[in-house]
């Protein structure tokens, strides 16, 4: 059976003008690779993240899959049938059924319109709904699918009159009245305070799991999404470095990416918060990928082989299946290791303070066990862990 969504090597390259300067010195024109092969799939009621620093290229490939842009490469199907490079008219049937909800709800919203108007706007534009009667009780029904009850108090709102967590509740309301099959949610929850975030995101899950809906869930904050997700795509510079189940990768991460990623979660428990890894400088430019593994200069495992070999998506282990990495030395899933003493601090990846989610983190169904946080795996899978002593600073 077809996914709901499925996304093959998926290509989108920006060519970069040249400047004045670029002229002079006869730089040829850059090319940005901001997503550079991705693959990825998503099936009705799964909740799939996919999780980066900032310009690893998530809203890209989003904005690839909506056919916001065109991309240069690849395939994006929807339940089995190819969208990508369809024109506007020819795209209008699927666009009802792809929505986004994008991260910031002051700003999504026109502050002079109500609610009501807001969440029927989308069945005007698509000539849906039928009477106004029947616009207003689809209307009614999304906004309380999304947890705005009771929902007749709600229309005649506008959005400054609104908390941040019932602006985002409307945004996806908006984008609910079409009864879409796929959400893409981009940095849903970021703007909002910690305790609102929690229920957003909830909601989010309910939708997967009433079974219709599929999401993509887009983020920079692995703590975010490991209560949430089914399973986790991890992406670096254009590329996904690491996927599968989301307990599967939170317990036993295969890429040195993906443990930085987790390592800069602040833990709740000091005594588990010795071993983060700092990662160090930004993302490199897309328009100038390093040779070998993109994340070799970052990396305090690279060796030779990472500076010229770039590795493939493959399979950590045979057990579960579904756990892919593409690192030369990915350790076997189930590996764990101890956590060293020490402490060190590190802003998070979007470079803000580090703050503790007493929300997401008192739940750890789905983290990792105490002591894996931001352990560095042995040069040898097979040899005994030989952790990195705390606040090791990723160069
Ligand atoms: N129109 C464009 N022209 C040139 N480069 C672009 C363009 N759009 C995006 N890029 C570059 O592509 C890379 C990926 O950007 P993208 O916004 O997809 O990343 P992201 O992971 O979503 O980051 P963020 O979380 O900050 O939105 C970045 O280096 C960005 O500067």
């Amino acid at each position: 059976m077809s996914h709901l969504l499925d996304v093959e090597d998926l290509v989108l390259h920006h060519r970069v003008p040249r400047t004045i300067a670029d002229r002079v010195a006869r730089r040829p024109a850059r090319v940005v690779r901001a997503v550079d092969g991705v693959s990825l799939h998503v099936d009705r009621g799964e909740l799939v993240a996919l999780v980066g620093e900032s310009g690893s290229g998530k809203s890209s490939t989003a904005q690839s899959i909506l056919g916001l842009v065109t991309p240069s490469h690849g395939t994006v199907r929807i339940d089995g049938s190819a969208i990508e490079g369809l024109g506007a008219r020819a795209m209008r049937p699927w666009r009802r059924r792809m929505q986004m909800v994008l991260q910031d709800p002051y700003g999504s919203l026109d502050p002079r319109c109500t609610v009501a108007s807001i969440v029927e706007e989308p069945l005007l534009i698509h000539r849906l709904g039928g009477s106004a009667e029947q616009r207003r009780a689809k209307a009614v029904d999304a906004l309380e699918r999304a947890g705005l009850r009771p929902a007749e108090t709600f229309l005649p709102r506008r959005p400054r009159e609104l908390s941040g967590g019932q602006r985002q509740r409307v945004a996806i309301a908006a984008g609910l009245v079409l009864d879409p099959s796929l959400l893409i949610a981009d940095e849903p929850a970021s703007m909002l305070d910690v305790s609102v975030r929690a229920g957003v995101l909830g909601l989010l899950r309910e939708l997967c799991d009433s079974g219709e809906t599929g999401i993509l869930l887009i983020t920079h904050d692995l703590a975010t999404v490991a209560h949430y997700a089914d399973r986790l795509a991890v992406m670096y510079l254009g590329r996904i470095v690491e996927e599968g189940p989301t307990r599967t990768v939170l317990e036993a991460p295969a890429h040195p990416y993906t443990r930085a990623l987790m390592s800069s979660v602040l833990h709740p428990d000091p005594r588990e918060r010795g071993s983060r890894v700092v990662l160090g400088g930004d993302v490199p430019d897309p328009g100038a990928r390093p040779d070998g593994c993109a994340f070799h200069p970052r990396c305090p495992l690279a060796d030779d082989g990472c500076r010229t070999t770039d590795p493939a998506l493959g399979p950590v282990d045979q057990r579960p299946a579904g756990h892919s990495a593409a690192c030369l030395r990915p350790l076997p899933a189930g590996h764990t290791t101890t956590a060293p003493a020490g402490r060190t601090t590190t802003p998070d990846l979007a470079g803000r303070a580090e703050t503790p989610d007493p929300v997401l983190w008192p739940d750890r169904r789905n983290h990792m066990p105490g002591g894996t946080a931001g352990t560095l795996p042995p040069a040898d899978p097979g040899a005994v862990p030989d952790p990195l002593p705390g606040g090791t600073v990723m160069p």
